[in-house]
Order: C-alpha cells, then sequence, then structure tokens
C-alpha cells in the first residue's frame, strides 16, 4: 500500500463555473440503532448538519433510518425540524463552520458576546430545543400539543403496539422540500427530511446496518431518488459546508468521472486527545496506507463519510458501453407526499427482499459485521473505480471516537472478525478480486483482513518468550553470534520506520507509543476472540453474532479520565483478565530471569533478546501495572481481575517448570 500513494485536491470553483445548472440530487442517509446509546440530540445534530450544506436546498434530501423505532427519536427529528427553519439561514447568512450546533457552540470563538444578539438567540433556542428533548427522554412521553403537529406520531399510537423488534413499516416525510410552506424564517426553500424505520419482525433477520441501508436505498428512490448518496453514521457530523461540492468533483470529472463508484472519507473524531490514548486515530492508516489502496483505484468503504454513485452502490455492473452511464443529472418527482411515503413502506417491509437479489449482487452484502468493506470490494469487483479523499483543509466528517478501552476493544472484535470472515469466504480478494482488482490491491485489502489471524504469533512472543526466560529456554540466538543480526535488523528497521512515519505523520512522540501499546492489546485479547470465532463460525460450532453498537455516551467521571488520559478498565471482563495476565507473565518473566541469569557468566548475552523483548512488553504494560496495583479510582482493575491474573500466570510459571 505504500507503493501508490495518491492524493487529490478537487477544484470546486470550476464545478460551479460548468456544472451549477445540472448538480445531481443527493440523498443523504443517517443510520441509527438505539436511543440510549446513541442519544437523540446527537442524532439531530448530524441531520442539522448536513440540512445546512451549501447545495441547492431542493436538490438535498436527508433520510433518518431509525432501527430503535423510537418514538423519542421521531420527536426529536421533529423538533430539529422546526429549528432547522432559524439555524440553516443563520449558518449561510454568516457563513459558519461547523454548522453542528452543538460543535459551532461548543466552539470558543462562537460563544456570542453582549452584541452578538442573533447568535444569542438562535443558542437560545437550540439549548430549548435541547432540554426538550431531554424532558421527552425523562419522561417517556410527547407533549399532547406537539402530538398534533405531525401525523407520524400516530404511528406509536396505542394500537399498533410498537417495540424495537416488533412494528410495522414506518416512512414519514417530515419536510416535503417542494410544499410551498416548507420554508426557513428567511422564506428560503428548506431541504427535504424523511423519518424511516423499517419494519421488523421476530421471525425475519434484520441484517442491521447493511438491512437499514438498503431499506433507506428504495425508500429514497421513490421520493428524492438522489444520484449520489452520502452514507453517515448517526455520530458522525459534517464539518465542512462544502463538503458535497468537493466531492462531485470526483464524480462529474469529465475524464475519468463516470467510472467512480464511491469517494470516501477517513474517520477522523473530535474527540481525541493529544496522545490518542486508544490509537483511535491511526494517522500512518488515514495518511499513508488507505491513500495508497485509493492509488490502485480500490479505496475501502469504511461505512461512514462516503459518497456513493446510486447506481454503483445498487449493484450494477460498470460498462463503458451502456448510454447514459455517468450522467447523474437531476430530475423531479411529481407524486404527492403521502403517495410516495405509501410506495415506500412497501419497499422496507420485512418480506420485501425475499427472493430478490438485495444484500447479495444488489446493495450493501449482507451476513458480514463489517457490511462495508465487503460491499466496497464488491463494487470495484464490478468494474468501478473508487477515490479516496482527505482535504488537506480540515477533516470533512467528524465522529465520536470511542473513550474507554473496552469499547474500542469490543469495536475492534467485531472488525477483526467480519474482516476475517471476508478473507475466508468466497469474497477472498485473492479469489474473487483475481484479475478484477490489481495484485496491490488485493493484497492490499489482506493487510486488514488478517488482523485476526496476528493474533497467536503475538501470543507467541507475549506468552513463550517471557516463560522460557524463566526457564533459561533460549528461543533466539545469543548477542555474540552473527545470527543475532537479521533479528536485530528486522525489529529495528520496523520500529524506526514507523515512528518516523508516525512522526511524519503527525504524532507525538507519546501519541505513537500509546498506540504501540493498543496494538498488542487489541492482538492479544479482541482479535483473539474475533480469531476463535470466525472459525468456530466456519466449521459450524456457533451462529453468527450481532453487531454490537458502538457506545457513544460515558459518564462524567469516566470522561474526565478519557481527557486526562488515564486508561478506563473498570470492569472484571474475561478480557481486562486475558490483558492483565499477559502483563503479569512478562513482569515474572522479566524479573525472574534477570534474578536468574544475571549472575550466569554469558547469561544475559544468551537470553539478550528475549530480555529486551520482556523489556519493551512490560514498558508497554506500564498503565496496567498500576491500574493492577496503583489506582483506587473506578476505573482501575478491580481486585479480583489482579488475583485471577497473579494466579494464573504463577500457574503457567509453574507449568512451565514442570
Ligand atoms: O442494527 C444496526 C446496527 C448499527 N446501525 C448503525 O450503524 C452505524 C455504525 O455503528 P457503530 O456501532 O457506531 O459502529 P462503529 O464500529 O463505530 O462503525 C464502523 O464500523 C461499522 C462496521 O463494523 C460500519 O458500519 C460503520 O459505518 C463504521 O463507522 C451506527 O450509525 C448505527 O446506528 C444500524 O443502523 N443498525
Ligand atoms: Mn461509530
Amino acid at each position: 500500500v505504500r507503493w501508490n500513494l495518491t492524493r487529490y485536491s478537487p477544484l470546486p470553483h470550476l464545478l460551479s463555473q460548468r456544472h451549477e445548472e445540472e448538480l445531481p440530487a443527493v440523498d443523504v442517509f443517517v443510520c441509527t440503532a438505539d436511543p440510549v446509546i446513541e442519544p437523540p440530540t446527537l442524532v439531530v445534530n448530524t441531520v442539522l448538519s448536513v440540512m445546512s450544506y451549501n447545495y441547492p436546498t431542493r436538490k438535498l434530501a436527508v433520510y433518518l433510518s431509525d432501527d430503535g423505532c423510537s418514538e423519542l427519536t421521531f420527536y426529536a427529528l421533529h423538533q430539529a425540524s422546526q429549528f432547522a427553519k432559524h439555524w440553516i439561514p443563520f449558518c449561510k447568512r454568516r457563513n459558519i463552520e461547523p454548522r453542528s450546533p452543538d460543535a459551532y457552540f461548543d466552539k470558543p470563538t462562537a460563544r456570542p458576546s453582549g452584541q452578538e444578539w442573533e447568535s444569542m438567540k438562535v443558542k437560545k433556542l437550540y439549548e430549548e430545543m435541547k432540554s426538550r428533548i431531554e424532558t421527552m427522554a425523562e419522561k417517556g412521553s410527547v407533549p399532547p400539543e406537539t402530538r398534533s403537529q405531525h401525523k407520524g406520531f400516530l404511528q406509536w399510537g396505542r394500537h399498533n403496539n410498537v417495540t424495537k423488534r416488533n412494528h410495522q413499516s414506518i416512512v414519514e416525510i417530515v419536510i416535503d422540500g417542494r410544499e410551498e410552506d416548507a420554508v426557513d424564517e428567511d422564506g428560503d426553500r428548506l431541504p427535504t427530511l424523511v423519518y424511516v424505520a423499517r419494519e421488523k419482525r421476530p421471525q425475519f433477520h434484520h441484517n442491521f446496518k447493511a438491512g437499514a441501508m438498503n431499506a433507506l436505498i428504495r425508500a429514497s428512490s421513490e421520493m428524492s431518488n438522489g444520484a449520489v448518496i452520502l452514507n453517515l453514521d448517526c455520530d458522525m457530523f459534517s464539518n465542512d459546508p462544502d463538503a458535497i461540492r468537493d466531492a462531485l468533483c470526483f464524480f462529474l470529472d469529465e475524464q475519468s468521472g463516470h467510472r467512480i463508484a464511491f469517494v470516501q472519507h477517513p474517520q477522523q473524531y473530535f474527540n481525541v486527545t493529544k496522545n490518542d490514548l486508544y490509537g483511535n486515530s491511526p494517522l500512518q492508516t488515514d495518511k499513508v496506507e488507505l491513500a495508497g489502496m485509493g492509488g490502485y483505484g480500490a479505496a475501502l468503504y469504511i461505512g461512514t463519510g462516503c459518497f456513493h454513485r446510486r447506481e454503483a452502490l445498487c449493484g450494477n455492473k460498470y460498462s463503458s458501453k451502456v448510454d447514459g452511464q455517468g450522467s447523474i443529472n437531476w430530475k423531479s418527482n411529481d407524486k404527492t407526499a403521502k403517495e410516495m411515503e405509501e410506495a415506500s413502506k412497501v419497499l422496507v417491509s420485512c418480506s420485501y427482499e425475499e427472493g430478490t437479489r438485495w444484500g447479495k449482487e444488489m446493495g450493501l452484502v449482507y451476513g458480514c459485521p463489517v457490511e462495508d468493506v465487503v460491499t466496497g470490494m464488491k463494487i470495484q469487483c464490478n468494474g468501478w473505480k473508487s477515490i479516496y479523499y482527505r482535504p488537506q483543509k480540515e477533516a470533512a466528517f467528524l465522529g465520536v471516537a470511542p473513550n474507554t478501552l473496552e469499547i474500542s476493544l469490543i469495536q475492534h472484535k467485531r472488525w477483526a472478525e467480519g474482516l476475517f470472515q471476508i478473507f475466508l469466504s468466497s469474497y477472498c480478494p485473492l479469489v474473487y478480486g483475481h484479475k478484477r482488482l490489481p495484485l496491490g490491491a488485493q493484497l492490499g485489502y489482506c493487510t486488514y483482513l488478517l488482523w485476526a489471524a496476528t493474533a497467536f504469533p503475538t501470543l507467541c512472543y507475549l506468552v513463550l518468550a517471557p516463560l522460557c526466560l524463566l526457564q533459561g529456554i533460549p528461543l533466539f540466538p545469543q548477542v555474540s553470534s552473527p545470527w543475532f543480526i537479521p533479528f536485530a535488523y528486522v525489529y529495528g528497521a520496523r520500529t524506526i520506520y514507523s515512528l518516523v512515519e508516525g512522526l511524519m505523520c503527525g504524532y507525538t512522540v507519546k501519541g505513537w507509543w500509546n498506540l504501540q501499546r493498543v496494538v498488542l492489546l487489541r492482538r492479544s485479547s479482541s482479535y483473539v476472540f474475533s480469531f476463535v470465532d470466525t472459525v468456530a463460525k466456519q466449521l459450524g460450532l456457533s451462529k453468527a453474532s450481532g453487531f454490537a453498537v458502538t457506545a457513544k455516551v460515558v459518564t462524567e467521571d469516566v470522561r474526565r479520565r478519557y481527557e486526562e488520559e488515564v486508561m478506563e478498565f473498570g470492569s472484571s471482563s474475561t478480557t481486562f483478565i486475558i490483558v492483565a495476565t499477559v502483563a503479569m507473565v512478562n513482569l515474572f518473566g522479566l524479573v525472574g530471569g534477570i534474578g536468574k541469569w544475571w549472575w550466569v557468566d554469558g547469561g544475559m548475552s544468551l537470553m539478550g533478546l528475549q530480555f529486551g523483548l520482556c523489556s519493551v512488553v512490560v514498558g508497554l504494560n506500564l498503565p496496567v501495572y498500576v491500574a493492577l496495583f496503583f489506582r483506587r479510582d473506578d476505573g482501575c482493575l478491580p481486585v479480583d481481575v489482579m488475583f485471577k491474573a497473579v494466579g494464573l500466570a504463577s500457574l503457567a510459571a509453574c507449568l512451565m517448570a514442570i
């Protein structure tokens, strides 16, 4: 992936000059799944940020897919549609950035001073809306005066018996951009806003986010039918009001635009701390590796912050011969709102997909926890190219990064599992991509798909090396032997390369060091589970696991520790027992090894590499020891984890001795 770096700088002013009249309709899909882990205020901030794009509003439609089917989320969206009448003109008049109200009012420069009455007024309206949403969340019922403002609330009426897992299709147009009264306080037209909760029934598998996206693709095709689709997770707001125009530069490029299926932005986060304790923002991946994949025309689709050509996402193959291919012009729709809602409801019902190619050849691929990567690859194998675009100016999208170790490890378990599953499936890039993807791209995909497979080599280094050190079994050549050189070279060169590249990408030394630790923790815990689970599933020993939605809110205490970059444990999960045991084994190895070999002539030289390895691991694990023995806050490792870890590590040492 490092052989083919490609970076882009679009020229949006040329786009306006040449194509302003024929700009395509753009549909924005926002997905949410649970009103508790993904609070509605967060969701509507994302929605408001995309509603206020600098783009002709009659060509902009925003769809919210709610897999939680929550009246609260609908209420929040309805509130947001009212607030948008003030927010959008405010943003456009003053050209403010970012356009997520929370993020904007949080900026120190945005805090309105005394004279800024308008800013004060909008801020007040925003706070009022937020508190209404929070009140409704506490009370659990919609105020009667609001209930009568939109027929959509009837969907949650008593006779419908709506639960998260069992309910009818709901498609409610909250703002129909074509209506005369759909205007903001300045009299300008508002973008279309639609709420969709696809039908759920216990006997039908809903296929998580992939299912939600496919439902949206179909529902939107009945309404705005935008030729370009922007996919966002509910926790990722748009940070650049001109992002659509930048992306269109790729699709409308006269030379190669017709072949572009999607334009992917990196996943960047607004809550990453200075030294990125949990390695959430891997700068080398963002700035180098993904750009390298883009160089092969095979940028990965990573689920959010991605602009798609509808046609390619729907499963059509690229062909230079088909007429009209590449044209993504705007078309209008003459149906009434009611007709559109009714037609879409059928398309998002459970049984609609039965016997169709949806989830296989059409739309997002089902059955894989990383539906995004496999779908992206399938699109590329259909002959399309994809672009990876990381704007130099500022991030176009900003999301919420996991802020505890556990959340981050759970997320990685899902990813590594899904990725490995792709490797073992018929979608393996070396097979499926053979002759359809450049070799570099096939191998590039494998560097991700094989994350889980790194678990066992890593565990060997982490467990066998220190135990053998204790027992006096040398595993590597001794320091004075010429065979020492290749080992030292590989390790040294790899480390220096990674450090230098990391620093060039903008890491602090501490940030780079933190990343090494996190990678170690992932490989020795999350990826072990991913590997075992995937293999068990392949052998038919267990059923497909679900999609553990990443938690987006934590308590105040936990957030404070995150901001201070103190590692958060705070539970006795199996993951942490493994983490603590590995740390203890290495501590025993190092201390015991020194005690044993220091006095023996040539002992330190004989065991040199093992000592080195053990010291690095102990160094990386310092926060684990601190959490085990020195910390007393709620985020430390509980006493029972300490006993278990010490017990298991001693047991392992004893077994080795026998
Ligand atoms: O049944 C579900 C489960 C999830 N989601 C949505 O999917 C998105 C991603 O879920 P999240 O728990 O935040 O997962 P992350 O690990 O943060 O997501 C990354 O990884 C996923 C694949 O594992 C991709 O789908 C995401 O786009 C990508 O950001 C969120 O908006 C959810 O609301 C649904 O709509 N329905
Ligand atoms: Mn997420």
